[in-house]
């Protein structure tokens, strides 16, 4: 019997490839939870035409994460994407997983570990599972992200890992290649790597980590990022969001 969400179309993938320059807005459930504020920002969103909600932070209860996604769900129609730091981060209520493997790191618990420990589970959601290449790169501070996970991201003046990982990570089955530079990164991914990587593989490109203006929206969509993901500078100036409306309604 084929597991469940083999039987399921799709959908969310074949969104990320239909366009470039797609923006996905993170919210971490530690820091954002209440109904009021998660109002504010789905009013916000909607008007400034965000793709979607990529919901996970590296240290998340699973209540507060489960509650987040039913209230988003309850709020509105925007995709909800589970990006999870652990096992624990899981919700039957979302449109999809994106089911990460820290392939810039060694650490067996990020390639495998919790993966094993959710399995059933994971299974059970039935929902759309996106086998994700996770790819660190280093953003300039060093991120929750490689804390938790006892990992290093890859040097970012090392474009040649970077890239061979990212094929790696293809050739493994992985359908999306994500790039992050950290949480709060001083720099964000390159666009010159995405171009690179872009020579060479069709998959479809996550980036993320330090994404704070336009400008770098702009550069990422230019060599042909399919989702741009923007966390903190959301949380610190929900504003962004009309700017965000701006540039969506313009290019
Ligand atoms: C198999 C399942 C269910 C999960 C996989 C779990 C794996 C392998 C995760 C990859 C490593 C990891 C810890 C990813 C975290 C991704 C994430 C949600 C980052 C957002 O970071 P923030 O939590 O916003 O950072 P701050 O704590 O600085 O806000
Ligand atoms: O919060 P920011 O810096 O936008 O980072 C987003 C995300 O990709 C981190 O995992
Ligand atoms: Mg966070």
């Amino acid at each position: 019997m084929l597991p469940p969400f083999m039987r399921l179309n799709e959908e969310i993938y074949k969104q990320f490839k239909s366009k470039t320059g797609q923006i996905a807005v993170l919210i971490d459930p530690e820091k954002t939870h209440e109904l009021s504020v998660l109002k504010r920002i789905v009013e916000k969103s909607a008007f400034a035409n965000v793709d979607y909600f990529f919901v996970g932070g590296s240290t998340v209860m699973r209540k507060d994460f489960q509650n987040t996604i039913a209230i988003l769900k309850s709020l509105t129609e925007i995709p909800v994407v589970m990006f999870p730091g652990d096992f624990q981060q899981l919700s039957r209520d979302a449109d999809a997983l994106l089911y990460l493997s820290l392939l810039s790191g060694r650490n067996p618990e990020y390639l495998i570990g919790q993966h094993v420990k959710s399995a059933k589970e994971v299974l059970q959601l039935n929902i759309e599972v996106i086998p994700t290449a996770y790819i660190l790169i280093d953003g300039g501070t060093q991120s929750s992200v490689a804390y938790v996970s006892q990992t290093s991201p890859i040097p970012k003046n090392n474009s040649s890992i970077a890239l061979n990982t990212a094929i790696a990570g293809i050739l493994k089955g992985n359908k999306v290649l994500y790039f992050d530079a950290g949480s709060g990164a001083k720099n964000s991914v390159d666009s010159s790597l995405i171009k690179e990587v872009k020579e060479h593989l069709e998959a479809v490109t996550i980036v993320g980590g330090g994404v704070r203006t336009l400008e770098q929206i702009q550069e990422l969509e230019k060599v042909g990022t399919n989702v741009i993901v923007v966390g903190n500078k959301i949380e610190e100036d929900i504003d962004f969001l009309l700017d965000v409306q701006n540039y969506k309604q313009t290019n």
